[in-house]
């Protein structure tokens, strides 16, 4: 096994990450659809371009290596076999079921150049697109008036969620919702056929099959021993036990998964929306939760089995222990302050990406936490973030770690 992957903490120094520049998917959002497509508004594609444009920029600064997800995807997809079986299963998980519609889809996306397959399958299909000329299904006569074909795929920009790495391995996550579900076919092709991951043997610790829902948002590796999962609206305790047991069963190192319970509602849709590690002994944390959060820990038992316990002491604690330190300091999302808090949580003001310790980038319209960090000593590089933040996602939601460097405790 080779590492392709390497990511042993949250703040090791990043040196590969991957994005998704976002496309035209986010010009096929309407209003009658918006709430489905999880996005509260509509952004301005071309600014939202430049400010992923910058965050990509500040990124590769930085010394990280910017891989997009739409090349590995285009490039695995290269190979003849690769893609018919790739278009299959999309078409299928789009929900094609009519021969001839499907047939019909087939030869328009075959007729595109591999990279400009992939922007169209991410973007959407508009029935006035193609012309089905055969009736093969009741559903071909009755023509409704939805407008795609293939749904777009808006949030295919935070590409934290569909998949998440962990050591030297990745879950191919199962998603909650519809809207997202086959986003993960990218990487899941990904995975399978680009050269790079096919030599690396890159170990999957969940796979999209399974029934458990599971986000890369929920996903924490706070150590190279310890994971904290988060069981959210996305996340469910059966996808963090397969998790563990994978992780435990392959001998990865990792010991313990803490299982934080957060609500169960839109705005902390996932962990990481409340909750991120910006140093070795600092976090940020919205204030909203810490009162309802639960922590749970899941460690290994005899005989492949699985030991819980719920861990009732404070958060604090619960990290000391975890990582073995002698204090943490847990930074305030808004200083603390009702109304800053949750104004500057809701356009992701905890959701930092720490590309080194005590190195974190940031969205600068939530300036009040900003400088509450930087005077913890913590350096905050900002981007511009009017158009991408209304996604409801921040710097760490649009980043896939790929390695970090192991840091030296
Ligand atoms: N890791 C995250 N917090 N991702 C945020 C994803 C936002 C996206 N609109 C969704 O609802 O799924």
């Amino acid at each position: 096994m080779s590492n392709l992957i390497n990511v042993t903490s949250e703040i090791g120094r990043l040196k590969k990450v991957l994005l998704h520049r976002p496309g035209n998917e986010v010009e096929n959002l309407v209003p009658e659809y918006l709430g489905r497509l999880l996005f509260d508004d509509i952004p301005y594609l071309k600014i939202a371009q430049k400010e992923h444009d910058r965050f990509a920029e500040v990124l590769r600064e930085n010394g990280v290596e910017v891989v997009y997800l739409e090349e590995l995807a285009a490039s695995a997809l290269e190979d003849e076999k690769a893609k018919i079986e790739f278009l299959e299963e999309m078409l299928h998980e789009s929900k094609i079921y009519s021969p001839s519609l499907k047939e019909t889809l087939m030869q328009y996306l075959l007729s595109m150049p591999t990279r400009e397959m992939v922007d169209k399958i991410m973007a959407g299909i508009r029935k006035e697109e193609v012309e089905v000329k055969e009736v093969s299904s009741l559903a071909d006569l009755m023509m409704d008036d939805y407008p795609f074909y293939l749904d777009p795929m808006p949030n295919l920009y935070f590409t934290r969620d569909p998949g998440a790495s962990i050591g030297n391995g990745i879950t191919l996550n199962r998603m909650q919702t519809d809207a997202r579900r086959r986003e993960t076919l990218f990487l899941k092709y990904i995975h399978k056929y680009h050269k790079d991951f096919r030599e690396a043997n890159v170990p999957l610790w969940y796979d999209r099959t399974m029934p458990f829902s599971i986000e890369g948002g929920d996903e924490l590796v706070l150590s190279d021993k310890v994971v904290a999962i988060g069981c959210s609206e996305r996340t469910s305790p059966e996808a963090i036990e397969i998790v563990a047991k994978n992780l435990f069963e392959a001998n990865t190192g990792f010991e313990k998964v803490l299982v934080f319970e957060i609500p169960k509602c839109r705005a902390f849709m996932h962990l990481d929306t409340v909750f991120t590690m910006v140093d070795y002994d600092k976090f940020t944390i919205h204030p909203a939760i810490q009162g309802p959060l639960s922590v749970y820990e899941v460690t290994k038992g005899a005989n492949n089995t699985l030991k819980f316990k719920h861990n009732t002491s404070p958060l604090e604690e619960i990290l000391k222990d975890a990582l073995n330190l002698d204090s943490v300091e847990l930074i305030k999302c808004g200083g603390g302050d009702f109304i800053v808090a949750g104004r500057e949580q809701w356009n992701d003001g905890s959701n930092t990406l720490a590309i080194a310790p005590g190195v974190v980038v940031t969205y600068e319209r939530n300036y009040v936490t900003n400088e509450i960090l930087d005077k913890k000593g913590i350096k905050v590089l900002t981007i511009p973030s009017s158009e991408l933040s209304r996604g409801r996602g921040g710097p760490r939601c649009m980043s896939m770690p790929l390695y970090r460097e192991n840091i030296k405790l």
